[in-house]
């Protein structure tokens, strides 16, 4: 126990029994409630919590500071600064491997280049798409159009908004050039009127000073503010608001009665004349926005999704930015139409011009792109090398700061899980991933440090999960597949070799009711196991009798077998010892 915990627990005010302040509370929390509550969770609260925010080490948080990206992320600017000077950014590629900090570099620019585009008031949207969730031509444009459809809905209510505050203010100005011109009288003058203020030798002055000497009124003032504002009693302000300069014959209005707005006149810095051309663009931005239909998920043909989205972008005068992360996974899904339309529309577009910014692992994808596309697409490439393991432990330093309770990291454990991840392609999420799940099993064991067993544990459990996650998604033929390998092995077989896999395999198949596929195929099947990590296949020679493959399993077997018991096809094999007789039945 530190000096510290001594003097709170020895202090007289605090009443606990516990080891620190913190245990004594909830035992004493517990008194009241003792017969509902049977300490299930009580243990697990007492221990001193590692974390002090654990959030920011979850791949969901955007920080702040990417430290070793700062060349990635001038570059990104230096080409996108054009959007901000209204041209059009050329189109980038960012290319890298895993968790080189590619989407969060992306996001953090494009925060940074919407927030300046607000503070100087330049239009411009950028729209984030994850194509590895939204993976077709149909879907990519339905959810773009319906983004820009929102936001040019928010746009129309916000315009509507100022242009019916316009009218009040016109409705206030109005009405103060009335009750103005009828108080020619000023004992008629009531508390409520906006001019009250204003003495008679005031408006009188006015009067006078009102054939010529505008003294430069302030723009933006609308008259009632003035009239409300009560501390404008100096006859000789130099800013004088032009509708008192103007009060004994009515501002804005002149001699023969027609409309003179002043400069101080609601509309002077506007392009409408009246209210009825203000009321007129109210009603039109009201029909623009019924007229808006929203792209159903599916459903329509894709040229008409194109052109509503075509319409939406171009409603407004801006520059789009759109990010296509994983653009390699919707080219390989879906080819590269959804590319070849977005990067053509800049020479149909009449008010808004788009720029693409796409991001993948594959540095290859564009080869399989049309030659016009490819070279459009990259006319600006960006590369995010691997980190190194002196970077990621940077990066994990400066997270640990935040996410950790001071002292709860011994020495050893950052530059172990940075060179953990290092190996692995210099991966910053796989850095994060070990130094969270290293935290979360100390304080399962109730440990108060993290040390270096925890980092050890933690990459087994990663990569168990990471096996768990690729078995259970695999297809039902691979399960069979795999599944025969592993009653062969649970069965003492050594080097299994693909006949005997495919012996096994037919006869789930056959249990199941699956079809069966050539052993060739299931040959291919194999060999796609080995490259996932979960077999491991080697040739081997045989002499005379030819060469053969000789499998054997890379994963834990129980937890491998638990998974694909957990699909319901394969879970229906209730007696698998019967299947492997099989492997003498040729
Ligand atoms: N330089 C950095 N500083 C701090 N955190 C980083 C840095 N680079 C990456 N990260 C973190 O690592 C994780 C993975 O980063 P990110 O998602 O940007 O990688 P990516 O290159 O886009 O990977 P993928 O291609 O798999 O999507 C995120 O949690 C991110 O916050």
């Amino acid at each position: 126990m530190s000096d510290d915990d001594s003097e709170i627990t020895g202090s007289d005010e605090v009443e606990v029994d516990g080891a620190n302040g913190f245990s004594g509370n909830f035992e004493n929390a517990d008194l009241g409630d003792e017969e509902s509550n049977q300490g299930l969770f009580d243990d697990l609260l007492s221990g001193e919590p590692i974390f002090e925010n654990k959030e920011v080490l979850r791949p969901s948080y955007t920080p702040h500071e990417l430290p070793h990206r700062s060349d990635q992320i001038n570059k990104m600017a230096t080409i996108l600064v054009a959007a901000l000077r209204g041209e059009t950014p050329s189109n980038i590629l960012i290319y890298g491997k895993t968790g080189t900090g590619k989407t969060a570099s992306a996001k953090f620019v494009s925060k940074e280049l919407e927030s300046t585009s607000q503070k100087y008031s330049v239009p411009c949207d950028v729209e984030y798409i994850n194509c590895e969730v939204t993976d077709t031509q149909y879907r990519v444009l339905a959810q773009l159009a319906n983004k820009f459809i929102e936001k040019n809905e928010a746009r129309i209510d916000e315009r509507i908004d100022e242009l019916q505050s316009l009218l009040d203010d016109l409705e206030a100005y109005d009405r103060a050039i009335d009750v103005d011109a009828s108080s020619d009288d000023p004992d008629d003058r009531t508390a409520s009127d906006p001019f009250d203020f204003v003495s008679e030798d005031e408006v009188d002055g006015d009067a006078e000073t009102s054939t010529g000497t505008d003294t430069g009124p302030q723009s933006g003032d609308s008259p009632l503010e003035k009239g409300g504002s009560g501390d404008r009693t100096d006859s000789s302000s130099e800013t004088e608001p032009a509708a008192l300069e103007n009060a004994a014959d009515g501002p804005g209005v002149s001699g023969d009665g027609a409309a003179d707005p002043t400069p101080d006149h609601p509309l002077a810095s506007t392009p409408f004349d009246d209210r009825d051309e203000i009321e007129a663009r109210i009603t039109e931005l009201r029909d623009d926005k019924d007229s808006f239909e929203e792209v159903p998920m599916t459903g329509w043909p894709t040229d008409r999704v194109y052109s509503v989205f075509f319409d939406a972008v171009d409603y407004d005068e801006r520059v789009v930015v759109i990010m296509l992360d994983e653009i390699d996974k919707l080219v390989e899904k879906s080819g590269d139409d959804t590319l070849y339309n977005l990067s053509r529309m800049n020479s149909e577009l009449e008010n808004s011009r788009v720029s693409i910014i796409g991001i993948s692992n594959d540095l290859k994808f564009t080869d399989f792109l049309d030659p016009r596309v490819k070279s459009s697409l990259g006319e600006e490439e960006i590369v995010f090398p691997p980190y190194d393991a002196n970077q990621l432990r940077d990066i994990l330093e400066h997270r640990s700061e935040v996410a950790f309770k001071g002292g709860a990291l011994s020495g050893d454990v950052i530059p172990l899980c940075a060179a953990f991840a290092a190996q692995e392609h210099g991966d910053a999420r796989r850095a994060l991933d070990l130094l969270r799940t290293a935290g979360e099993l100390a304080e399962r064991s109730q440990s108060e440090t993290i040390v270096e067993e925890h980092v050890r544990q933690a990459q087994d459990k990663i990569e168990l999960d990471r096996v768990v996650e690729v078995v259970r998604t695999l297809p039902t033929q691979s399960k069979l597949v795999l599944f025969a390998i592993i009653l062969l092995e649970k069965n003492g077989v050594h080097s299994i070799n693909t006949g005997e896999v495919f012996n096994i395999y037919k006869r789930l198949c056959e249990e199941i009711d699956a079809d069966v596929l050539t052993q060739r195929r299931v040959t291919d099947l194999i060999s796609e196991l080995d490259m996932l990590g979960i077999v491991n296949a080697v040739v081997v020679s045989k002499g005379r009798y030819g060469r053969t493959k000789e499998i054997s399993l890379s994963v834990p077997l129980e937890e491998t077998e638990a998974v694909l018991l957990s699909d319901s096809r394969l879970s229906d094999i209730d007696d698998v010892q019967p299947f492997v007789q099989a492997r003498f039945e040729n």
